[in-house]
Protein backbone atom coordinates (compact mmCIF):
# COMPACT_ATOMS: atom_id res chain seq x y z
CA UNK A 1 0.00 0.00 0.00
CA UNK A 2 2.56 2.39 -0.49
CA UNK A 3 3.21 3.02 3.35
CA UNK A 4 6.40 5.09 3.68
CA UNK A 5 7.42 8.14 6.22
CA UNK A 6 9.98 9.64 3.89
CA UNK A 7 10.55 13.58 3.72
CA UNK A 8 11.72 13.63 0.92
CA UNK A 9 8.14 15.51 -0.59
CA UNK A 10 9.68 14.17 -4.41
CA UNK A 11 7.82 15.31 -7.23
CA UNK A 12 7.68 15.04 -10.71
CA UNK A 13 7.91 18.59 -12.66
CA UNK A 14 4.65 20.15 -13.05
CA UNK A 15 2.89 17.66 -10.93
CA UNK A 16 0.98 19.41 -8.05
CA UNK A 17 1.06 18.28 -4.61
CA UNK A 18 -2.39 17.43 -2.91
CA UNK A 19 -2.65 16.80 0.73
CA UNK A 20 -5.08 14.44 1.47
CA UNK A 21 -6.70 14.77 5.14
CA UNK A 22 -9.07 13.90 7.70
CA UNK A 23 -9.52 12.39 10.90
CA UNK A 24 -8.57 8.96 11.89
CA UNK A 25 -11.46 6.34 10.09
CA UNK A 26 -12.93 9.46 8.25
CA UNK A 27 -11.70 6.96 4.75
CA UNK A 28 -8.91 9.21 3.69
CA UNK A 29 -6.68 6.50 2.34
CA UNK A 30 -9.97 4.37 0.99
CA UNK A 31 -10.73 7.49 -1.14
CA UNK A 32 -7.03 7.28 -1.80
CA UNK A 33 -7.33 3.88 -3.29
CA UNK A 34 -10.29 4.32 -4.89
CA UNK A 35 -9.05 6.96 -7.07
CA UNK A 36 -5.61 5.33 -7.79
CA UNK A 37 -6.66 1.84 -8.01
CA UNK A 38 -10.50 1.95 -9.47
CA UNK A 39 -11.60 -0.31 -6.26
CA UNK A 40 -12.01 -0.50 -2.69
CA UNK A 41 -9.53 -1.50 -0.17
CA UNK A 42 -9.10 -2.59 3.20
CA UNK A 43 -7.47 -0.41 4.93
CA UNK A 44 -5.57 -0.50 7.88
CA UNK A 45 -5.16 3.15 10.08
CA UNK A 46 -2.49 4.72 8.75
CA UNK A 47 0.71 5.24 10.63
CA UNK A 48 2.78 7.73 8.50
CA UNK A 49 1.69 8.76 5.40
CA UNK A 50 0.71 6.99 1.92
CA UNK A 51 2.42 8.35 -1.05
CA UNK A 52 0.42 7.54 -4.45
CA UNK A 53 0.10 9.93 -8.05
CA UNK A 54 -2.87 9.83 -9.94
CA UNK A 55 -3.48 11.79 -13.37
CA UNK A 56 -6.76 12.83 -13.90
CA UNK A 57 -7.60 15.17 -17.36
CA UNK A 58 -3.86 15.98 -17.86
CA UNK A 59 -2.48 16.59 -14.16
CA UNK A 60 -0.65 14.89 -12.11
CA UNK A 61 -1.62 14.73 -8.41
CA UNK A 62 1.18 13.56 -6.22
CA UNK A 63 -0.77 12.54 -3.47
CA UNK A 64 0.00 12.65 0.35
CA UNK A 65 -2.72 10.57 2.65
CA UNK A 66 -1.65 11.08 5.98
CA UNK A 67 -2.83 9.63 9.28
CA UNK A 68 -5.52 11.21 10.88
CA UNK A 69 -4.64 9.47 14.08
CA UNK A 70 -3.99 12.13 17.25
CA UNK A 71 -0.51 11.20 16.95
CA UNK A 72 0.26 10.89 13.75
CA UNK A 73 -2.00 14.81 12.76
CA UNK A 74 1.22 16.40 14.50
CA UNK A 75 3.03 14.97 10.55
CA UNK A 76 0.49 17.67 8.62
CA UNK A 77 1.98 20.50 9.27
CA UNK A 78 5.46 19.06 7.73
CA UNK A 79 3.70 18.73 4.43
CA UNK A 80 2.35 21.95 4.30
CA UNK A 81 4.35 23.95 3.03
CA UNK A 82 4.53 21.92 -0.52
CA UNK A 83 0.39 21.37 -0.82
CA UNK A 84 -1.03 23.08 -3.47
CA UNK A 85 -4.46 21.60 -2.68
CA UNK A 86 -5.99 19.96 0.40
CA UNK A 87 -8.77 17.29 0.36
CA UNK A 88 -10.48 16.91 3.83
CA UNK A 89 -12.45 14.13 4.10
CA UNK A 90 -14.87 13.58 6.55
CA UNK A 91 -17.08 10.82 8.23
CA UNK A 92 -20.46 12.30 7.69
CA UNK A 93 -21.73 9.82 9.61
CA UNK A 94 -19.66 11.00 12.89
CA UNK A 95 -21.57 13.90 13.92
CA UNK A 96 -19.56 13.67 17.42
CA UNK A 97 -16.52 14.29 16.12
CA UNK A 98 -17.05 16.69 13.09
CA UNK A 99 -16.34 20.16 15.72
CA UNK A 100 -12.95 18.19 16.46
CA UNK A 101 -12.65 17.75 12.80
CA UNK A 102 -13.53 21.84 12.27
CA UNK A 103 -10.33 22.61 14.80
CA UNK A 104 -7.54 20.49 13.15
CA UNK A 105 -8.77 21.59 9.52
CA UNK A 106 -8.81 25.36 10.76
CA UNK A 107 -5.24 24.46 12.31
CA UNK A 108 -4.07 23.32 9.17
CA UNK A 109 -4.04 27.83 8.12
CA UNK A 110 -2.93 28.88 11.58
CA UNK A 111 0.70 28.09 11.28
CA UNK A 112 3.73 30.52 12.13
CA UNK A 113 5.15 30.75 9.06
CA UNK A 114 4.15 29.63 5.64
CA UNK A 115 7.07 27.15 5.62
CA UNK A 116 4.35 25.06 7.99
CA UNK A 117 0.88 26.29 6.89
CA UNK A 118 -1.58 26.29 4.09
CA UNK A 119 -1.52 28.85 1.52
CA UNK A 120 -4.75 30.35 1.96
CA UNK A 121 -4.88 30.97 -1.77
CA UNK A 122 -5.14 27.68 -2.59
CA UNK A 123 -8.02 25.04 -3.35
CA UNK A 124 -9.66 22.85 -0.48
CA UNK A 125 -11.75 20.41 -1.52
CA UNK A 126 -14.30 18.60 1.26
CA UNK A 127 -15.35 15.65 1.28
CA UNK A 128 -18.57 14.85 2.83
CA UNK A 129 -18.02 11.10 3.36
CA UNK A 130 -19.90 8.07 4.17
CA UNK A 131 -23.26 9.06 2.73
CA UNK A 132 -23.95 5.28 1.69
CA UNK A 133 -24.71 4.82 5.37
CA UNK A 134 -28.15 5.88 7.54
CA UNK A 135 -26.62 7.90 9.78
CA UNK A 136 -24.85 10.25 7.52
CA UNK A 137 -25.82 14.02 7.74
CA UNK A 138 -26.40 16.16 4.67
CA UNK A 139 -23.61 18.28 2.91
CA UNK A 140 -24.95 21.40 4.19
CA UNK A 141 -25.02 19.89 8.19
CA UNK A 142 -21.10 19.06 7.58
CA UNK A 143 -20.68 22.67 6.30
CA UNK A 144 -22.43 24.36 8.79
CA UNK A 145 -20.64 22.76 11.48
CA UNK A 146 -17.27 22.68 9.95
CA UNK A 147 -17.16 26.42 9.69
CA UNK A 148 -14.98 26.50 6.90
CA UNK A 149 -16.02 30.40 6.28
CA UNK A 150 -14.06 31.15 9.10
CA UNK A 151 -11.03 29.70 7.95
CA UNK A 152 -10.93 32.52 5.21
CA UNK A 153 -9.70 29.63 2.46
CA UNK A 154 -10.22 31.81 -1.16
CA UNK A 155 -11.70 28.90 -2.63
CA UNK A 156 -13.34 25.57 -1.18
CA UNK A 157 -16.28 23.49 -2.24
CA UNK A 158 -18.14 20.72 -0.38
CA UNK A 159 -19.06 17.53 -2.18
CA UNK A 160 -20.80 14.74 -0.83
CA UNK A 161 -19.26 10.92 -1.40
CA UNK A 162 -19.06 7.40 -0.94
CA UNK A 163 -15.69 5.77 -0.69
CA UNK A 164 -17.73 2.98 -3.10
CA UNK A 165 -19.04 5.26 -5.36
CA UNK A 166 -15.96 6.47 -7.41
CA UNK A 167 -18.22 8.84 -9.98
CA UNK A 168 -18.90 10.68 -6.59
CA UNK A 169 -15.16 10.96 -5.65
CA UNK A 170 -14.61 11.98 -9.56
CA UNK A 171 -17.14 14.89 -9.11
CA UNK A 172 -14.50 16.81 -6.88
CA UNK A 173 -11.57 15.63 -8.31
CA UNK A 174 -13.09 17.08 -11.41
CA UNK A 175 -13.37 20.10 -9.83
CA UNK A 176 -10.02 20.70 -7.62
CA UNK A 177 -8.09 19.73 -11.36
CA UNK A 178 -10.12 23.00 -12.97
CA UNK A 179 -9.32 24.33 -9.24
CA UNK A 180 -5.63 23.40 -9.88
CA UNK A 181 -5.16 24.36 -13.64
CA UNK A 182 -6.00 27.70 -12.90
CA UNK A 183 -3.25 28.06 -10.66
CA UNK A 184 0.59 28.34 -10.85
CA UNK A 185 2.08 25.22 -9.01
CA UNK A 186 3.49 26.05 -5.25
CA UNK A 187 7.09 24.90 -6.60
CA UNK A 188 6.63 24.79 -10.43
CA UNK A 189 10.14 22.59 -10.91
CA UNK A 190 9.09 20.28 -8.19
CA UNK A 191 12.47 20.44 -6.83
CA UNK A 192 13.33 19.15 -3.28
N1 LIG B 1 -19.67 2.69 4.68
C1 LIG B 1 -18.55 3.32 4.34
N2 LIG B 1 -17.39 2.98 4.94
C2 LIG B 1 -16.27 3.66 4.55
C3 LIG B 1 -16.29 4.69 3.57
N3 LIG B 1 -15.04 5.17 3.43
C4 LIG B 1 -14.28 4.47 4.28
N4 LIG B 1 -15.00 3.55 4.96
C5 LIG B 1 -14.53 2.61 5.98
O1 LIG B 1 -14.06 3.37 7.10
C6 LIG B 1 -12.94 2.73 7.73
C7 LIG B 1 -11.77 3.68 7.80
O2 LIG B 1 -11.34 4.01 6.49
P1 LIG B 1 -9.85 4.50 6.19
O3 LIG B 1 -9.80 4.85 4.74
O4 LIG B 1 -8.85 3.55 6.68
O5 LIG B 1 -9.81 5.82 7.08
P2 LIG B 1 -8.62 6.86 7.21
O6 LIG B 1 -9.21 8.22 7.11
O7 LIG B 1 -7.54 6.55 6.23
O8 LIG B 1 -8.13 6.61 8.69
P3 LIG B 1 -6.64 6.84 9.31
O9 LIG B 1 -5.68 6.10 8.44
O10 LIG B 1 -6.70 6.31 10.70
O11 LIG B 1 -6.41 8.31 9.26
C8 LIG B 1 -12.66 1.47 6.87
O12 LIG B 1 -13.29 0.36 7.48
C9 LIG B 1 -13.32 1.80 5.53
O13 LIG B 1 -13.72 0.64 4.81
C10 LIG B 1 -17.56 5.03 2.97
O14 LIG B 1 -17.70 5.91 2.11
N5 LIG B 1 -18.64 4.32 3.41
MG1 LIG C 1 -5.58 6.07 6.43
Amino acid sequence: MGACMSASHFRHAGSRGVLVLGLDGAGATTILYQLVLGKRLETIPTLGLNQESVTVDGLELECWDIGGLDQVRTLWRQYSRDADAVIFVVDSSDVERLKLASTELASLYKGHSKRNSIQHDRPLLIFANKQDTPTAVSTQQVEKVLKVNYIHVDTFRIFPCSANNRESLMKGINWLVTELKGRSPVRPHGDA
